[in-house]
């Protein structure tokens, strides 16, 4: 049956998803509404501390006419002093506001940032190579970054800007409702520069970005690959690479300086046709005597106070719109399905199948299939051996197995109980082993959290790595792993079978380097492996022939399919693939003991 709970059925190299902006309000939405009270309080709040803030201008105005009527000073204290009033409580309220505000962002973004992080670790592996694992990390690093910015500060700014522009519009319209008309007749020459602004700056912005990517990615290539740049003396050529793409971001950097400086040169002119406007409007009223000049002055002060929160809110509409961009990119990956287990648990069979796969395809590419119509089962406590060429599919059958991947059609179902820890019904172990920086001790704690120190020697006397790790400078305690130790290739892999029988779980999937046949590292590990592999299910790609040897069955693979299966006996005498694939591998073999094993003359 085909997976369709997945999907990347038929599409397998489908990119990480973007929310559309109503899926994205509608996450977010979901995500305030257990945090309404202290939105809506902290929203109260900051409607009250602009509309304090907007008795200043009327108080100034006051203060002017008291001073063109001449009235003695003593008649200017209680309107100061109102001023100085008014000063106080609209910062305490603002300041009390924004942590409000704050205070919800912060919260609501560490939700978002935690399922999205439980969910990016579920994405199967071929949707994370499919949209590379950069995306992924620009995502949780780039993205999460600027929505926090947005969080603390442009959208708590946003919102203040427009309320302040909306309440000191409705302020003006209170002095007189002509000076509001004349006010407003800046709106269509800031319209025309905003929309002017967001249609250069977004391909512009978009430039830069891929400008700046570029240069980044020359600088891990030439930095990454310094081996191959000496060897083949490409330091000049890289330098030149180098100063060519970080030339051209600079340049883009250089044309969204002067497009700034453009826009605000364009608001400046808009914002001063308004005042001489409303200026021009308040002569005229307080000729006719419709108004004083008190209220003159409080109207070319209130639209003179417009001055800051439109540009605010002009600039920040475009963080915002870059943050909401990014809030896109963590919704759709946040929202994702959690995936379906396919683990089942048949504890009271014992004789049933520990896993079993069925019709099961794959495609890395759509419509590349390389594996096609699998079948296979494993029986509880088999050892089952892949083998097959180079490209056969082998990998690829196993990390289906493992989980790595999901098919593309078909299923994988495994019937068996986690472990009594509680671990993983299932685990890899491929020649990529990660070791994490830190104790030794401590990455094999990762595969069972709480070990003793004498469950972990015992492991790892188990897989023969107790020697070696005892030695290290601090023994268990040394740090391996990024910017420790350096552990060798063939101790990487004892770390990795001590990492399995630590977790014990009971399928184990085996996919290890290509050691030297019948060298003394490949003997150890394959005792090492041996041993890992009691008392579980086990699928092996075996690289090395003689793991096949000692399977309960092989299955040979070929171009995608399983071409035949039997045991290692019944294979030889078959007289088929295997056979073939056996007398060149001992042939093989031979000759390389020949080789090491002659005496040097
Ligand atoms: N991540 C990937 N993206 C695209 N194609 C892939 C990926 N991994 C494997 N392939 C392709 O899928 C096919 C099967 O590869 P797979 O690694 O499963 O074969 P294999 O039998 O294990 O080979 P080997 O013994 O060399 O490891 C090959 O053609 C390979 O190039």
């Amino acid at each position: 049956m085909p997976d369709a709970s997945h999907p990347s059925s038929g599409r397998a190299r489908e990119l990480l998803p973007t929310a559309s902006p109503a899926e994205t309000l509608a996450s977010v939405r979901a995500l305030l509404r257990p945090h309404r009270a202290l939105a809506l309080g902290g929203f109260a709040v900051m409607v009250g501390a602009t509309a304090v803030g907007l008795l200043t201008q009327p108080l100034l105005g006051h203060i002017v006419d008291l001073v063109a009527g001449r009235h003695d000073a003593a008649a200017l204290t209680l309107p100061v002093l109102l001023l100085a009033l008014v000063a106080v409580v609209q910062g305490a309220a603002t300041t009390g506001g924004l942590a409000l505000t704050s205070r919800l962002g912060e919260t609501v973004l560490a939700q978002l940032r935690e399922r999205f992080l439980e969910r990016a670790l579920e994405l199967p592996q071929e949707r994370l190579e499919a949209a590379g694992s950069g995306d992924l990390t620009a995502r949780v690093t780039g993205d999460v970054a600027r929505v926090a910015e947005a969080v603390r500060t442009a959208l708590p700014e946003l919102a203040r800007s427009l309320l302040a522009i909306v309440l000191t519009l409705g302020a003006l319209a209170l002095l007189d409702w002509r000076f509001l008309l004349a006010a407003l007749l800046a709106v269509p020459i800031q319209a025309h520069t905003a929309r002017w602004y967001v249609r250069n700056a977004v391909p512009l912005y978009a430039e830069q970005r891929i400008a700046t990517g570029a240069q980044q990615q020359q600088l891990l290539d030439t930095l990454g690959g310094g081996a191959t740049v000496r060897a083949f003396r490409l330091e000049a050529e890289h330098t030149e690479r180098l100063s060519e793409r970080s030339w051209a971001a600079v340049l883009l950097e250089l044309r969204g300086v002067r497009l700034i400086l453009r826009f605000y040169s364009r608001l400046h002119l808009a914002e001063y046709t308004g005042l001489a406007a409303v200026l021009v409007t308040g002569f005229l009223l307080v000729r006719d005597g419709s108004a004083t000049i008190g209220t003159a002055t409080a109207a070319a002060l209130y639209f003179h106070s417009l001055f800051g929160p439109v540009n605010t809110a002009l600039v920040l509409l475009d963080d915002v719109q870059s943050a909401g961009a990014g809030l896109a990119r963590l919704v759709a990956v946040a929202d994702l399905p959690a995936q379906p287990p396919r683990e089942r648990a048949d504890a009271t069979s014992t004789d049933g199948p520990a896993v079993l796969v069925t019709g099961a395809g794959h495609a890395y590419r759509p419509g590349r299939p390389v594996l096609q119509d699998v079948d296979l089962v494993l029986r509880r406590g088999e050892r089952v051996a892949l083998v097959g060429a180079s490209g056969a599919g082998k990998s690829t059958l196993a990390k289906l197995v493992a989980g790595v991947h999901r098919p593309t059609s078909g299923s994988v179902e495994l019937f068996a109980d986690p472990p009594p820890g509680g671990g993983p019904v299932v685990a890899l172990v491929t020649q990529e082993v990660h070791v994490f920086a830190g104790p030794l001790a401590e990455d094999l704690r990762l595969a069972r959290p709480g070990a003793t120190e004498q469950e972990l020697s015992e492991v790892l006397a188990r897989v023969e790595a107790l020697g070696w790790a005892e030695a290290l400078p601090e023994g268990l305690r040394t740090v391996v792993g990024e910017g420790g130790h350096g552990l060798d290739p063939a101790q990487v892999q004892q770390l990795a079978l001590a990492r399995l029988i630590l977790a014990d779980p009971p399928i184990a999937v085996l996919d290890e380097a290509t050691a030297e046949a019948g060298s003394a590292g490949a003997r150890l590990l394959e005792q090492a492996t041996a041993r890992a592999l009691e008392g579980r299910t086990a699928l092996v790609v075996a690289h090395r022939l003689s793991q096949a040897a000692t399977a309960d069955r092989v299955l040979v693979m070929d171009g995608g399919r399983v071409v035949e299966s039997g045991t290692h006996d019944q294979l030889r005498a078959a007289g088929g693939r295997y056979a073939a694939l056996w007398e060149a591998w001992s042939d093989a073999r031979t000759e390389s003991h020949h080789r090491t094993t002659a005496p040097l003359i």
